[in-house]
């Protein structure tokens, strides 16, 4: 399950993020820069307030990639539930000296390293992380406030990213200006944990959290909104189904099963239609509401997948992938292949929960 990650400036802000159910506490200084640190001092106080009730992360600041730099700011803080340490754009020997220094500290401190999406990310350091023991990976973003971590990084890279630490026994997070309608598109490449500071203010980065925007969030992570966590079996059916759909999505596509489909690249045309719970968005917030761009993510992420053969394994892959969300009731998916015939050739499937084995 996925948790949240909340970055606050001390022991006061870390009393909210707490109260509007944050899962991590995450001290940095927004002032500061990306990962602006906190003095020690804060760290001891915000850990007295917390009181073991959750993790406590610091921040080891922005810093330049020398050892002993790094070091001295991690050892400083180590008192920390873990501490993250950003990977700053640099040649690749010179964060590779900065990851086998931390070895020494590993064993007694949790570390977890910071690429940068903006900054030069070089994901072979990931294999270097494990080796040196490093508890953990996440993706942020140097600048704040414009292009958020998705408008960075294509959801197939950072699933990638997700999949590849994971294989290393790494913690994996996600972050980077994120706003509340990144989440669900998010959380189906199963993070450990969704990082947030901006959005957890009523406005700029710098501004006091605030306990709403941080439930809000929770609530989302949770995938509560319509009261039925994803994943969940549906519950008893409603009188009648709303439906999200996505229609006249054409992508070109490596699919067919001739020799002549393949190593070339045809238009198919995308219609998917998901049957939810009736909608009610009294609020007008996007925690109650299933997004049409995770239709869109899914479609896209399949087929960066790389060739397939059949039509009819594309639409049964669309379906499980859209079903393992417990808010979907039944999904249809049309697939058709527009330039093999006079019209549109393909296949029309509709599965419901239950009917899919994950
Ligand atoms: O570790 C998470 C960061 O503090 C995220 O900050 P942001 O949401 O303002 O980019």
């Amino acid at each position: 399950m996925t948790k949240l990650l909340a970055s606050v400036t001390g022991p006061e802000e870390a009393t909210i993020a707490l109260a509007g159910g944050a899962d991590i506490i995450d001290l940095k200084d927004p002032a500061q820069g990306a990962l602006g640190a906190v003095a020690p001092a804060i760290l001891s106080a915000t850990l007295r307030e917390i009181a073991g009730r959750r993790p406590v992360s610091a921040v080891a600041g922005d810093l330049p990639m020398q050892p002993a730099a790094v070091i001295d700011a991690v050892a400083a803080r180590g008192q920390a539930d873990f501490v993250k340490i950003g990977l700053f754009p640099a040649p690749r020997a010179e964060r590779l000296a900065v990851i086998d220094a931390l070895a020494s500290l590993a064993e007694t401190v949790r570390l977890v390293a910071v690429f940068f999406a903006d900054g030069d990310p070089d994901f072979g350091l990931l294999e270097a992380l494990a080796a040196a023991g490093f508890y953990g990976a996440m993706i942020d973003t140097m600048g704040k406030g414009g292009d958020g971590l998705l408008s960075t990084l294509s959801l197939p890279a950072l699933s990638r990213f997700v999949s590849r630490a994971r294989a290393f026994n790494l913690v994996t997070g996600l972050a980077g200006s994120l706003e509340p309608p990144d989440v669900p598109r998010l959380l189906p490449l199963r993070p450990d944990y969704l990082g947030f500071r901006g959005a957890l203010t009523r406005g700029a980065r710098g501004e006091r959290i605030d306990a709403a925007q941080v439930a809000r969030l929770a609530r989302l992570i949770a995938g509560t909104g319509d009261g039925q966590a994803a994943g969940e079996p549906p519950r008893p059916g409603p009188q009648s189904l709303d439906r999200i759909f996505v229609r006249d999505f054409v992508l070109d596509l490596d699919i067919g099963a001739y020799g002549h489909e393949h190593g070339r690249r045809q238009k198919v045309r995308f219609d998917i239609e998901a049957k939810i719970a009736r909608i009610d968005t009294r609020h007008d917030d996007i925690a109650e509401v299933y997004s049409y761009d995770v239709l869109i993510d899914a479609i896209r992420a399949r087929a960066d997948a790389g060739h397939t053969d059949l039509v009819e394994t594309l639409a049964l892959d669309l379906c499980r992938e859209i079903l393992s969300d417990g808010r979907v009731f039944e999904v249809s998916v049309a697939i058709a292949k527009l330039e093999l015939g006079p019209g549109a050739v393909g296949i029309e499937v509709t599965r419901r929960q239950g009917e899919m084995a994950s």
